[in-house]
């Protein structure tokens, strides 16, 4: 799959400004993050199994490649896969600027028959995974890496067994750390707890999405707040059948914020009524921020209103979606508080310098706070936006340019990590 869009066409991109509402129906890819639970769970089953509406895009075809790699058969090069496990062996793994492929599959490597290899895009080396390396050390795993800003780093080399039952990692610089150990978790001979000690984790939901596409496999986990914060995964195979993965609803954000900051109305169909999405937190968030929002058959319809209200709001559960709610807080009436999300200093980018850098470069006013980000009113004027190489800014960039006019994206292909058909979904919204 690649995107519609390429930096042959022009780069910066021009966002479309609209200076009308947006009316659309907008349907949404596969969520990037059950894709890639399920893919590696799969990889790791006692049976072959088969994933619809799977997300095709760069981070997952990474980690399709990497599970290859290793030797899963993995069948189908559209949405609709089936996934023939096998025993794993060493390989040399790209990562690309995959956080999913990189963490997950830091800990999966501990199974295979072999070391495996790692290494990525540059920016990927200012990521963290130090407190892993930490844990699977705990566990008797062999861990060669290099020393980058925030600890160990690419080049990585990972050589099983692991053996114990028992491993204390600090979580709080990823959620991403927690999910790795629990996949590995049902193929160690004992099980693993898995205790966490630091900071508070954040995005717990998508810790809450890892344990549930296990319970859906087989697995039987259980987690403890009862003191410090733990998970108990007992040994055993799994077999996770024919799995539908929802629709991506972090990637339906900039969406909805287009009906927002226009005072239109965008409906996404396929809209889970249950989801362990953080994704889903967008709809009180918009609500808060003036927009009514209504789900009816699945479809999840969001107006816009007149003038949009800033917000105080600690999205330590959803960071992901802390570039859609910026870029509204940045065209807001009132001030907005964005908390609890100091770990985004470790996303694609520093995602927190980027906003207030990009806010500043076009008028706005934002400066960073300690975990987070402050807002307030000012007239935005048009420049070039950096998206850093991160598909998040790059939308964040797209949905200013809707409401201020000569915006333009740098790098709006670099959105190919989770959303390929990005600008051409946009450009039909908007133009
Ligand atoms: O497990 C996952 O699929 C993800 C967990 C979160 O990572 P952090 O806990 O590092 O924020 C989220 O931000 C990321 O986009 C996807
Ligand atoms: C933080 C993100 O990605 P990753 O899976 O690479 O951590 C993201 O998509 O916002």
């Amino acid at each position: 799959m690649t995107s519609q869009f390429h930096p042959s066409n022009g780069d910066p991109w021009p966002a479309p400004h609209h200076s009308e509402p947006v009316s659309g129906f907008v349907t949404v890819p596969g969520s990037k993050s059950l894709t890639a639970r399920h893919l590696v769970i799969a990889a790791l089953s006692s049976s072959p199994s088969r994933l619809s509406g799977a997300l095709r895009s760069r981070d997952t075809d990474l980690m399709i490649e990497a599970l290859r790699a290793m030797g899963t058969t993995i069948e189908g090069d559209g949405d609709d896969l089936t996934i023939i496990p096998a025993p794993l062996h060493g390989a040399h793994i790209d990562v690309g600027l995959a956080g999913t492929v990189f963490r997950f599959l830091a800990a999966v490597a501990a199974l295979a028959d072999g070391p495996v290899s790692f290494d990525g895009d540059a920016a990927m080396y200012a990521r963290p995974i130090g407190p892993l390396l930490d844990g699977l050390e705990q566990l008797g795993v062999k861990i060669t890496a290099g020393e980058g800003p925030r600890g160990r780093t690419l080049p990585l080399t990972v050589e099983g067994p692991a053996s114990g039952s028992a491993v204390t990692v600090d979580a709080s610089g990823s959620s991403q750390f927690v999910s790795a150990l629990l996949l590995l978790a049902p193929h160690l001979p004992h099980g693993l707890t898995i205790t966490h000690e630091g900071e508070s984790v954040p995005s717990l939901p998508h810790v809450a999405m890892t344990v549930e596409a296990l319970r859906r496999a087989g697995a039987s986990i259980e987690e403890s707040t009862d003191g410090p914060v733990s998970w108990t995964v007992a040994p055993g195979p799994l077999h996770p059948g024919h799995i539908t993965v929802e629709p991506d609803l972090s990637n339906a954000s900039p969406f909805l914020a287009a009906a927002v900051a226009t005072g239109g109305t965008v409906t996404i169909p396929h809209w889970p009524a249950q989801t362990t999405q953080a994704g889903a937190h967008i709809v009180p968030i918009l609500e808060r921020m003036g927009a009514t929002a209504t789900l009816s058959d699945g479809n999840l319809t969001v107006t816009g209103p007149g003038s949009i209200s800033g917000i105080d709001i600690d999205l330590r559960d959803a960071g992901e979606l802390t570039p859609t709610v910026a870029a509204l807080a940045a065209l807001a009436d009132s001030p907005s508080r964005l908390s609890g999300i100091a770990h985004l200093r470790g996303h694609e980018t520093d995602r927190l310098a980027a906003i207030a850098s990009e806010v500043t470069k076009l008028g706005g006013r934002c400066v960073e706070t300690r975990d987070g980000l402050f807002i307030e009113p000012a007239p935005l004027h048009g420049g070039v936006v950096d998206s850093y190489e991160d598909h998040r800014m790059a939308t964040f960039g797209a949905i200013l340019g809707l409401v201020v006019p000569g915006i333009s994206v740098i790098d709006i292909a670099c959105t190919s990590k989770t959303l390929p058909d990005f600008p051409t979904m946009w450009e039909a919204i908007t133009t």
